[in-house]
């Protein structure tokens, strides 16, 4: 499909991937010729998560494209999702040419970020001086897993991550694209493996000499008796990151970074000073970092962390927009009458009235979007009233998580509001405290 032959064990690995995934294919008489696959995950959104097939292997035959073949496999898609109570769908586009006419819109969106690591980082808050530890990747599933799992819902476009896919996707031993890569490293912030100061200093100062003085721990350490720090049942950590390394004759050694995660900015500030204090290297590279990112703010020198790139990652699509917007909290009230545009899917066409008001916080599963305050939910009817904005479902899907807003797609000419202060309402009501993120390339 891409025009590479994948060696054995790859094809292997590609061919276990897709009996997991719901599958359609196009045929021509007895012979394959399109397919998509779809992975059955769920996506954080706004005080809660949904069901989201995220697409993978979308291929049709080179003797057979143009003749529609994508655009009918992506119609029975939408059928099945809307039968089986599935609003979402998401994807990575390996052109951002193809998916926007299938009512697809870049919902996160991925900083690269450089840093130049051969002269110390400097920070403006003090990093958390918790132990440091380096874990065996095969025992980061599960510290990592109940990590990611209690703070996913803070950001929305985050994918539920399996043990299986923590370990075939994010510490895989061999890097996909860089074989010169070292195997992926894990560093934790927080307690020792048996909640213990020493071993986790011991631990620290071992690995990198460097950062003994960031691997004292403080008096408030995770050293709960009902979290032993066993792979089996895993102390509390602060936070991780999970890295390579790559030395080089002619360059300043790498890291390159895959995920860093943390539970305060001097636990990040912590976990960047430990990569950027690595032996025998000069840059950090981190691919996918959230837009928002702390570091950005609390790093003091701008001209040794710089934003080298920025890309959409996660293409959301409501493929039923009223269900996906009565699912998700909400910011702010709001009243006004959408009509959205989907020409793929006539029942979300038309004119609704979309009525945003105080919801049940305190009901089980939903967070509030800002801390101690209300939250809100929506209801979404069909009407004839006359719009109040006009906008096109692929715009509205790329707002959905928060991460852009309404007031641009008018500004740019995509959306067009008939009632002015309509957009900025409804931006109001869509903002999230955290912009969204998705670091799972699929
Ligand atoms: C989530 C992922 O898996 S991303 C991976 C996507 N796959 C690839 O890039 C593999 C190589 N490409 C392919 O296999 C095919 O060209 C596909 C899947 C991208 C498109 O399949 P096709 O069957 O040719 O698409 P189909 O005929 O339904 O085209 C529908 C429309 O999309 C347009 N389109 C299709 N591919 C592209 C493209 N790469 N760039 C821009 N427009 C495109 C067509 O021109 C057509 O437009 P129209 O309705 O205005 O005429």
């Amino acid at each position: 499909m891409f025009h590479d032959t994948p060696e054995e064990e790859k094809r292997k690995h590609h061919h276990d991937l897709l009996l997991g995934c719901d599958r359609i294919g196009a045929y021509d008489g007895d012979a394959l010729v399109g397919l998509i696959a779809a992975f059955r995950f769920t996506v954080s959104v706004p005080g809660g998560e949904l069901p989201c097939p995220g697409l993978t292997f979308v291929s049709v035959a080179p003797t057979h494209r143009r003749r529609g073949v994508l655009s009918g496999m992506i119609a029975k898609l939408y059928e099945m999702c809307r039968e089986e109570g599935r609003p979402v769908a998401a994807l990575w586009a390996s052109e951002d040419a193809i998916y926007g006419r299938f009512g697809f819109g870049p919902a996160t969106h991925g900083n690269t970020v450089e840093i130049n690591s051969e002269r110390p980082l400097a920070l403006r808050v003090t990093p958390d001086d918790g132990p440091l530890r380096l874990v065996d990747p095969a025992d980061a599933p599960a510290l990592l897993g109940a990590y990611y799992d209690r703070t996913r819902a803070d950001r929305a476009g985050r994918i539920a991550r399996s043990e299986a896919w923590w370990s075939e996707e994010w510490l895989v031993t061999e890097d996909e694209e860089d074989d010169e890569l070292s195997p992926p490293r894990v560093v934790v912030l927080g307690a020792g493996p048996d909640g213990t100061r020493a071993d986790a200093t011991r631990a620290a100062t071992q690995t990198d000499g460097r950062q003994a003085d960031g691997a004292h721990t403080s008096p408030d350490s995770h050293t709960s008796p009902e979290s032993p720090g066993s792979p089996d049942s895993p102390a509390p950590i602060k936070g991780y990151a999970v890295y390579r390394t790559k030395t080089r004759d002619d360059a300043p050694g790498l890291v390159r970074l895959d995920e860093l995660e943390a539970d305060t900015p001097q636990a990040a500030a912590a976990l960047w000073r430990y990569l950027a204090n690595i032996d025998l290297t000069g840059v950090v590279r981190a691919w996918g970092r959230p837009v928002d990112d702390s570091l950005l703010l609390f790093a003091a020198d701008r001209d040794q962390v710089r934003v080298t790139g920025h890309f959409p990652a996660l293409w959301l699509r409501l493929v039923d927009v009223r269900a996906a917007l009565e699912a998700r909290d909400w910011a702010a009230p709001a009243a006004l009458v959408l009509e959205v545009t989907d020409t793929q899917v006539p029942a979300n066409d038309g004119r609704f009235r979309l009525t945003v008001a105080p919801g049940d916080a305190t009901a089980e599963g939903t967070d509030t979007p800002y801390e101690g305050t209300a939250t809100y939910t929506a209801t979404y009817e069909p009407t004839s009233a006359p719009a109040d904005l006009s906008i096109e479902v692929r715009d509205l899907g790329a707002a959905y998580l928060g991460g852009t807003r309404i007031t641009a797609a008018v500004r740019a000419g995509l959306a067009t509001e008939h009632t002015p202060g309509s957009a900025a309402a409804l931006d109001a009501a869509l903002r999230t405290a955290h912009l969204p993120h998705t670091a799972d390339e699929f």
